[in-house]
């Protein structure tokens, strides 16, 4: 989605591309990161909402009941406690919430002649792993940046996580150089489907997204994708695919757990 500097406009649009994404038959729905404000550390605190009195969260939680259907709410800037995150919310069909991640990397670059951007100026970290269940498999739950530390979905996939899904915005210096290539070794490293889902080009806001959302199979294979514009992909999960994979190439089983181990803190 192409994210406004409206607050309410986002809303709107966020709500007609979830209705619009259920129809054309998505039972998991995900929207970008930050989808309710500009990403600009300018605008995160006046956009912030806390979670028992968000504008949003009951917006998404009335349609999550109304479609009978997963979403999972991209990010928004959450308060809590006078703190600012960057956090993301899972919504079930009944429209509670059964999963919540705070960004845990944030994002902070300053790319010569290319991106710069400082979220820890803002925003708090979060420190939590997240993976929510569903009726069809575990899936991990991580916000954009998160994905360039490969400890982080492997923790997930420990975890038992088989889809991994990412709202993000990458921007046109890292966008072209790494988005595609980050969520195609994730997948094939962990054998697993990553979903990144990223808000489209805006050149009236400060931050040029890169947009290309996309889904990539297990192998490593791009199942569809989009482009800098504004749209909705609807792809299947092929569970089998998964098992196969694994079974064929049984990479997480051929670990040298005598010799190396991730584990959490
Ligand atoms: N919103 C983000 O975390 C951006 C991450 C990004 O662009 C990257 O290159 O990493």
């Amino acid at each position: 989605m192409r994210v406004e500097e409206n607050k309410g406009i986002n809303l709107v649009k966020a709500q007609s591309m979830i209705k619009k994404a259920s129809e054309l038959g998505a039972d998991i729905i995900v929207l970008p990161e930050m989808f309710n404000c500009p990403y600009d550390i300018r605008y995160f605190k006046e956009y912030s909402e806390e979670e028992k009195n968000s504008r949003t969260l009951k917006i998404i939680s009335s349609l999550a009941i109304q479609l009978k259907k997963y979403i999972v709410a991209g990010s928004i800037p959450e308060n809590a406690n006078g703190k600012i995150y960057n956090t993301s919310y899972v919504f079930d069909r009944k429209g509670q919430i059964i999963a919540k991640h705070r960004k845990i990397h944030l994002f902070d670059i300053d790319i010569k002649n290319g991106a710069k951007f400082k979220e820890s100026d803002v925003l708090s970290r979060g420190d939590k792993f997240t993976v929510f269940d569903t009726e069809y498999c575990k899936i991990g739950l991580q916000i954009c940046y998160d994905i360039r530390f490969p400890e982080l979905s492997r923790i997930m996939v420990d975890k038992g996580a088989k889809i991994i899904i990412t709202p993000a915005a990458f921007n046109m210096t890292t966008g072209p150089a790494h988005w595609k290539d980050l969520f195609k070794v994730r997948a094939l490293d962990n054998q697993v489907y990553t979903i990144g889902c990223s808000g489209a080009l805006n050149d009236e806001l400060s931050y040029d997204s890169y947009g290309h959302s996309l889904i990539v199979d297990p192998w490593g294979d791009i199942v569809d994708t989009l482009e800098f514009e504004e749209g909705i992909i609807v792809g299947q999960i092929d569970l089998n695919k998964i098992k196969n994979i694994r079974i064929e190439l049984p990479l997480l089983k051929h670990r040298r757990k005598d010799l190396y181990n991730i584990f959490e803190k």
